[in-house]
């Protein structure tokens, strides 16, 4: 275990829970930390040697973090082999209302805060490079490092009421889980700049209309079922396929022109006279 995540593992409360269907392929990760609108981690304990906890519901004991959870959880992916999709969701209808404010009260050290920004922007790394297609339902609020890890998703699917915004500058930090680099890699860097050093909140029209959030579902329906079967439009089909057009679209946004094109003739060519090709030639013959 590294350092982070050692120091991460003591601060309890909340969990992350992970639901996968066999059936169609697409697994469901949940936030929940409903007391305080999903947001990340608890507090230091004093069992764990450092600060007392004031949440009588977790104090003394040792749960592990959202973080770590949702670590473990994307590793437990990285093997799921028959897999291809996957939303991330928090719980009570609303996603993530950023790093816990009491936690982060409490991290006061650059040195501390740089591996633990290290430990949670490559958790977010891997499951955006997961060979699922991967989408952030988000529901009421995404703020600060939940808008984050909302931005780490292939797809953002938003319900009407929902707002996002990278408050970091109003906290007096800026992004750290590298959503920062996302917006600029996305947008450029005017607008990307505009976003962050405004801090807005944008609600799901203007997510939208910038080509952040890819779908408005109403959010008086189940938006979750929704979510699934406009997912399901993406993965449906053999996973073979899906999952390695997903390492394609991986490989291209990481590498050189020339290795992404190595790793697209090779995901190309394992798929080649495979039973999904065979099929769909037959079909057209
Ligand atoms: C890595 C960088 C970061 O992520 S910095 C953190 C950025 N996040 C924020 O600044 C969000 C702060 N929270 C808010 O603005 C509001 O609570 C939001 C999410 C809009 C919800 O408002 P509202 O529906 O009125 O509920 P509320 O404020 O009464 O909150 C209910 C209880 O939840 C708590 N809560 C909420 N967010 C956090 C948070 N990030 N960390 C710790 N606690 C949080 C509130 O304090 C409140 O608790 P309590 O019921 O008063 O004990």
């Amino acid at each position: 275990m590294n350092k982070a995540e050692d120091t991460l593992k003591q601060m309890v409360g909340g969990s992350v829970t992970l639901d996968k269907d066999e059936k169609t392929g697409i697994a469901v990760i949940s936030l929940d930390n409903k007391k305080k609108k999903n947001a990340l981690s608890g507090k230091y304990t004093e069992h764990a040697g450092m600060l007392t906890g004031k949440n009588t519901d977790h104090a003394g004991k040792l749960t592990g973090s959202m973080m770590c959870e949702l670590n473990d959880i994307i590793n437990e992916l990285q093997s799921w082999h028959t897999g291809k999709g996957l939303i991330l969701r928090g719980e009570n209808k609303t996603f993530c209302s950023g790093g816990d404010l009491n936690t982060l009260h409490n991290i006061m050290s650059p040195t501390q805060e740089y591996s633990i920004s290290g430990f949670i922007g490559q958790s977010l790394q891997n499951l955006s490079q997961l060979p699922l297609i991967n989408v952030a339902l988000v529901e009421g609020n995404a703020l600060g490092g939940g808008a984050e890890m909302a931005m780490s998703c292939d797809f953002m699917v938003m319900a009407d009421n929902a707002r996002l915004a990278f408050v970091h500058k109003k906290m007096g930090v800026i992004t750290g889980f590298g959503a920062g680099t996302r917006l600029v890699r996305k947008f450029g860097t005017l607008k990307a700049l505009e976003i962050l050093a405004s801090a807005r909140t944008m609600d799901a029209t203007e997510c939208e209309q910038l080509g952040l959030a890819s779908k408005i579902l109403p959010h008086s329906e189940n938006v979750l079922d929704l979510t699934k079967s406009w997912l399901h439009n993406y993965c449906d089909g053999d996973p073979k396929v899906v999952r390695n057009l997903k390492a394609m679209v991986v490989a291209a946004s990481n590498l050189s022109l020339e290795d992404s094109h190595v790793i697209e003739r090779t995901l190309f060519s394992e798929l080649w006279g495979g039973e999904s090709h065979l099929k769909a030639q037959k079909s057209k013959l």
